[in-house]
Parts: C-alpha cells; structure tokens; sequence
C-alpha cells in the first residue's frame, strides 16, 4: 500500500516529467498538424474539426448556458473552440501553461492580429452555423477580441490552477477545456484530480464542456517532440467527472476514419461532454 508522502512524490515527479516535455512544444507545427485539411477540411461532413465545432455550436446555444464569466482551460495556440461561446458571455478568459502559446493568442488578439493559422475559415464556418452570412466572420472576430479580458497562466495540477484573485469570487459560470487534461496528466490519477481542480474555477451549477482524445497515448507537440497522454476511455471519463463533482449532461464520440489518422498520434476517438458542477 502507498504511503501518503510516496503517492504525493510521484504525482510531482509525473508532473515535472511532463513539464519537461512541454519545453518542446512548437504551436505553428502543432497547429499545421492539427487544424489544417484532413482534419480541419469544411468540405467533408466527417472531418473533426466541423465536428467539434457542431459540438461547440449546440451546447453553447443551449437555453441551460446563459452568459457571465466563460474560461478556456488550456487553450493553447487554438481559438476555435470560443468562437460560439464568445458570442453568449461578457467576458472570456483563455489560458496556457506556455508563454509561447499565451503569445501567440495575444498576437491574434491585437487589432488586425494574425497567428500562425488563419482563423479566418473557422470564423465562417460558425457564422454559417449560426445562421449568418459567411461575410459575418469580421463581426464575429471582432466580438471575440471584444470579449476576452486577459490571456493567463494556468497549471491544472495546482490545487488553485489561477493565480488568486483572476477570477470573480463566486467562479466562472462556464469553463472549456479541449484536449488539455488527458494531455497533460501522467495517469488517470492525475487527470481526476485536474478535473477537480478546475472544478473549483467554477460555481456550483455552472457547466463544463469538455472535449478530449480516447485511447490516445501520445502526440507530437512540435517535430520529433513526443508527449505522453493518458489513453482514456469513455467509461473513464465518465468515472473521472462523477468522481470530481460533476452530473453528466451528455457525451457525444466521434470515432476517427482511417484518412484522419495522420501519423501526428495515436488518438482513436474524440468525446466531447457537457457537464454541470453539482
Ligand atoms: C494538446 S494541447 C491542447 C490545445 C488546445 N486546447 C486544442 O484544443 O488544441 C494541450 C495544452 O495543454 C497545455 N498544458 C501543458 N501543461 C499544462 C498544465 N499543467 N496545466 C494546464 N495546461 C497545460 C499545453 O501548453 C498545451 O497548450
Ligand atoms: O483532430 N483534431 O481536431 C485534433 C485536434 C487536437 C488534438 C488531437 C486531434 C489529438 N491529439 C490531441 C493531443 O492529445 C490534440
């Protein structure tokens, strides 16, 4: 049986393993390897990307989620997974563990900003999805850069994942979170246990979506940077969510065509959850 004090020294020597293994993370290789065709291709009905969006799109329009403080847990270089939330909530906040990720959102950001990635594609394709015309993505990226108040720090295996006072004392009304946990954590000990602590970013009653890999055991952060993720199942995720304060709204899994597997990981589904804090 596992001492206390030895449980607690390999949950830091896993969270120092893979900070480590962050230092090579390359967001423009990262972003070429994720958001670009075959998984981010408009024109096909089966692409991920279209599908998250969907996912993304649904939820946030839901009558249950109706404004505040929504926050992006480890957004990394990415903005897509905001562009139907940032036009329901006040305020935005995104967040990374890397500064070279929180720079390259804080390029985009700026007036005229650009990234490494043309968001331009995304910002239409949600447009269309809300029923506007394509030519409303300038509207749509101008609300977005509106409303996010900071681009901040964040490590999800702190107890207090912010830093204190980022936030309004009763939390955020909604958090976001894609493809952060499962990557970041060691085992599932560890991703139970984030889950938890962004928990406490929340308010009770307040509704996490969550979008995640299934059996995945790694992805290439940058060329030749492998990083290690916790290959999970939809099981137990659900147990992870049940475990750390949530009730369950729905899953929804996408299982990957064999065009989509493109040698950047071994990812074999993608959940995605929405869920309320108990
Ligand atoms: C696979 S990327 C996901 C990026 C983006 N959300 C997306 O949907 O593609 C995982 C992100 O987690 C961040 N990360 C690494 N360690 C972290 C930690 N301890 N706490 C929070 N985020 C972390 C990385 O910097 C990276 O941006
Ligand atoms: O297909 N996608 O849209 C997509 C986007 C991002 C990521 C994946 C797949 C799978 N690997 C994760 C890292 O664990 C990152």
């Amino acid at each position: 049986m596992e001492t206390k004090a030895v449980k607690e020294k390999r949950l830091e020597d896993g969270r120092a393993a893979m900070a480590a293994c962050y230092q090579g993370f390359d967001p423009a290789a990262y972003l070429q390897y994720n958001y670009t065709p075959p998984r981010a291709d408009f024109c096909r009905r089966d692409s991920i990307v279209p599908w998250k969006l969907g996912c993304l799109h649904r939820a946030f329009t839901e009558e249950d989620i109706t404004g505040g403080v929504l926050v992006d847990v480890g957004s990394g270089p990415t903005l897509y997974q905001v562009l139907s939330g940032c036009e329901v909530f006040e305020r935005l906040v995104l967040t990374d563990f890397l500064e070279v990720n929180r720079r390259e959102l804080r390029g985009w950001l700026q007036e005229q900003g650009t990234s490494s990635l043309d968001w331009t594609p995304y910002l239409q394709h949600v447009c269309k999805l809300e029923g506007r015309g394509v030519s409303a993505w300038s509207e749509k990226a101008a609300r977005l850069r509106a409303v996010v108040s900071d681009v901040l720090p964040i490590d999800v295996h702190c107890p207090q994942p912010l830093a204190p006072g980022a936030l309004p004392s009763p939390g955020a009304d909604c958090l976001v979170s894609s493809f952060c946990l499962e990557s970041v954590s060691p085992d599932l000990d560890a991703f139970t246990r984030a889950l938890g602590h962004i928990g406490g970013l929340l308010r009770p009653g307040g509704h996490l979506l969550l979008i995640g890999a299934l059996g995945e055991s790694f992805y290439l952060g940058g060329p030749g940077v492998e990083i290690p993720v916790v290959p999970l199942d939809e099981a137990q995720v659900c147990g992870s969510l049940r475990e750390s304060g949530y009730t369950l709204i729905r899953m929804e899994v996408y299982t990957l065509p064999p065009d989509m597997r493109v040698g950047v990981d071994d990812v074999s589904g993608i959940f995605f959850v929405k869920a309320r804090k108990d």
